[in-house]
């Protein structure tokens, strides 16, 4: 009997016929239920292109960010179909609720600190990427093309630069290229620090190197005419505080940048989070361009050889590119 008000509202949701949506919600069908495909109402919905079929759903609970066997949402349903209605109502229900709960970024962040104890465990070097112990890759060459246009990016004013998080010394490769005046790295792991000392990092004229967790040498810094951020280990949070520090860190006309890998694995969590760090910035005081960059061919199957997440999965990389709004007006 359960069962059949299920099938039932699946039927509905999947026939956008709302009148019958709303009698078998109000009769206590259940709008989490995943169906023997592994869908939900919701996703049905989206599918189908029914917005206020949508809107019902998550209105009456239905989670926004549930994902089908195929690791799609209803909001990647709706994308994938073109239904520009539906997907809006999703985007904004994604934004909204992240705003509020932060629900994907803290998923992971659950078991303490993640960031201390990669700090704390050693990581492998090799000529295409940077690994930990738990064979997550910290960095990996793949990513050339990008750092090399965030450099550009953020060196377009030349000056002073910052750049957080070493890594591969992709970035800051890059950055030199562009001879700024001053050239500051922070790097928090002991062994990516060495690395760099014995690369010769140390002696080059315009650098400054800063060893420790930026939250930690905060008092160290100046002011800079372009900032890039690129860490390990942390999470939106962790950015999301740092940002809260551009206002003092950026010199007026500055540039500020981002590694943008936010939800890299799903299309459509990656739209609510680069809309939601564009809100965010905004209301700090900047505004963000995102320019597309495609990558499909900078990743072939091979790259992700002996790698245990995938990070990026999308054929598109949107680089931030942010300034404060009273020098872009
Ligand atoms: C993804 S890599 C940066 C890659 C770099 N953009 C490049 O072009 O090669 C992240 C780096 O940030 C460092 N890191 C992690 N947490 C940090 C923190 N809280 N403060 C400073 N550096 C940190 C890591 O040790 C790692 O070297």
């Amino acid at each position: 009997m359960e069962e059949n008000k299920q099938e039932s509202l699946r039927e509905a949701a999947r026939d956008g016929d709302l009148g019958r949506v709303k009698s078998l919600i109000a009769s206590g069908a259940d709008v989490t239920y995943f169906d023997g495909e592994g869908l939900t109402p919701l996703m049905h919905a989206a599918r189908n292109g029914y917005p206020e079929v949508v809107k019902m759903l998550l209105d009456s609970g239905a989670p926004w960010n549930a994902l089908s066997p195929s690791n799609l949402s209803a909001g990647d349903f709706a994308m994938e179909n073109g239904h520009q209605s539906a997907f809006d109502i999703l985007l904004n229900a994604g934004i909204q609720a992240e705003l509020i709960l932060g629900t994907i970024a803290r998923k992971d962040n659950a078991d303490g600190k993640p960031n201390r104890d990669y700090l704390e465990d050693r990581v492998t070097f090799s000529e295409d990427k940077v690994m930990d112990t738990k064979s997550k890759a910290v960095m990996m060459a793949w990513e050339r093309p990008l750092m090399e246009a965030h450099a550009k990016a953020i060196c377009s004013r030349g000056g002073h630069i910052l750049n957080v998080g070493f890594g591969m010394g992709l970035v800051d490769t890059a950055i030199q290229q562009y001879a700024p005046v001053s050239h500051t790295i922070i790097e928090a792991h002991p062994e990516v620090y060495d690395r760099m000392l014995r690369t010769g990092w140390g002696e080059k004229e315009n650098v400054k190197i800063v060893f420790g967790r930026w939250q930690d040498v905060l008092s160290q810094l100046e002011s800079y005419d372009g900032i890039f951020f690129d860490t390990y280990g942390e999470y939106y949070e962790d950015m999301r505080e740092f940002h809260q520090y551009l206002p003092r860190l950026l010199k007026p006309g500055g540039i500020y940048s981002f590694f943008n890998g936010l939800c890299g694995g799903n299309p459509f969590f990656h739209v609510v989070y680069c809309q939601l760090v564009a809100l965010e910035l905004e209301n700090l005081g900047y505004s963000t361009q995102l320019i597309p960059l495609p990558v499909k061919e900078c990743l072939g199957e091979e790259t992700w050889e002996g790698v245990k997440h995938k990070y990026w999965q999308l054929d598109t990389y949107y680089l931030p590119v942010c300034q404060s709004i009273d020098d872009a007006d």
